[in-house]
């Protein structure tokens, strides 16, 4: 079975996604995502210039192989755009297989370890009240583990906190929350404000609050969003010990592993780090040394299939467990592969699920579920993910994106 053709799709249902659609020479066809966000176009290139013809003719089973020569051949080893491109290539792949086999995927990677796997959900709130609603709101949605990130005083918008402007109303006069998504629309990024000592300041006074209403059985969890330095990490994470948390992710940038060994020296807060990490070799020393938590990778940015399961048995030897990133900018396809993923690794620790929305279930036609906080995959052979081309022509690439930070005295800083 050989590989007859590759097409990069590149559509915006509301917002930019890239997607690899292999088709085999019987006809067989499979998808991967490779939705870098904000720079979604340089992704697009690498696979269509420097890939798709690297892939005519290649035996659409050798899935170990291929990965090998994308990553070996290139000489330029790692980085996102790389990486994601090679995550494209394989989940297309392994989406075929099982197909081929008639399988769902998760099948062909162990099979099923658990009934579906516990995800959080996004609650924000620039103030208490919109944030104890939204909480709520999630609750009733189902979710049995919520994210909490809330405005800080005297900053007009932060990280995380979804804007009023992003919430629909339907038809019949209900209007639905929708999930911050901080890629804006536009030839340049907007520019946001941080002011650290304010930020630690005020997030234990936030948990305080939602832990006096919400009780201490609910698994709460936190994201800092690569802002801190070690020591100003290290007090967070103590301040927040008293409330419990699941996770405080992306306490600092981590590109110098090293400085979380600071952050772990002062607190048994637990930690989740790496969604803009793409290999195993980002986390070496940090499972090594066992200085986080969980894995927050995604399957669209660590090369895949074949590289995250590769991540995720390293990790399971130091007991580390997964926490796939899985915010809006990470397709249907890669939250589909992450599913299959989750449902069959042993060390499963928690998904991410931001929904998606109506515009990109229309494109994508996703066959997992989400029943009762837990996020199932689809019984179909593959990754049970239809890409619809009709409605991907209706909505052209427009440039979106992340925006940046700066320092109350003006300097650039972490967003
Ligand atoms: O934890 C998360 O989901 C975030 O850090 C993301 O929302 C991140 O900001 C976006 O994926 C950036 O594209």
């Amino acid at each position: 079975m050989k590989i007859e053709s590759a097409e990069v799709l590149v559509s915006s249902p509301g917002r930019n996604f890239v997607t690899l659609r292999i088709t085999t020479d019987t006809g067989v066809t499979g998808l991967g995502d490779a939705t870098v966000n904000g720079r979604e176009l340089s992704v697009a290139s690498y696979l269509a210039d420097h890939i798709v013809p690297l892939l005519i003719g290649l035996d659409a089973h050798r899935i170990e192989d291929t990965w090998q020569y994308l990553y070996r051949g290139a000489y330029w080893r790692r980085g996102p755009i790389t990486m994601a491109a090679i995550a494209a290539v394989d989940t297309a792949l392994w989406d075929i297989k099982a197909k081929v086999a008639g399988l769902p995927l998760y099948q062909l990677l162990g099979g099923r370890s658990r009934e579906g796997l516990l995800c959080y959900g996004h609650a924000s709130g620039a103030e208490l009240p919109e944030l104890f609603d939204s909480i709520r709101h999630h609750q009733e949605e189902g979710y049995r583990a919520i994210r909490v990130q809330t405005g800080v005083p005297g900053l007009p918008s932060v990280y995380g906190v979804a804007s009023s402007a992003n919430a629909a109303t339907t038809a019949d006069g209900v209007t639905s929350r929708y999930d911050h998504e901080p890629a804006r629309p536009g030839a340049k990024p907007v520019e946001e404000s941080w002011d650290t000592r304010a930020y630690i300041r005020h997030i234990p006074t936030v948990f305080e609050a939602v832990r006096n209403e919400f009780g201490p059985e609910l698994p709460l969890l936190h994201d800092a969003h690569h802002r801190l330095t070690p020591i100003e990490a290290a007090k967070v994470g103590k301040s927040l010990e008293p409330y419990d948390l699941f996770w405080l992710e992306d306490v600092t940038p981590a590109e110098n592993q090293a400085v979380l060994r600071r952050v772990r020296e002062h607190t048994t807060t637990p930690l989740a780090i790496g969604e803009v990490f793409n290999t195993i070799f980002d986390y070496k020393d940090l499972f090594e040394e066992q200085l986080i938590d969980y894995v927050r990778s995604p399957v669209t940015h660590a090369g895949g299939i074949t590289g995250l399961r590769r991540i995720f048995d390293y990790a399971a030897v130091y007991q580390i467990r997964s926490g796939v990133h899985g915010p809006t900018d990470v397709s249907p396809v890669g939250l589909a592969a992450a599913i299959h993923l989750g449902i069959a690794i042993p060390n499963f620790g928690i998904q991410e699920y931001m929904k998606h929305s109506e515009a990109t279930h229309e494109l994508f036609r996703p066959g997992y579920t989400f029943e009762d906080g837990l996020l199932k995959p689809s019984e179909t052979p593959g990754l049970g993910v239809d890409y619809d081309d009709e409605v991907g022509a209706a909505h052209a690439y427009a440039p979106a994106y992340l925006p940046v930070n700066r320092l109350l005295d003006g300097s650039m800083h972490n967003w």
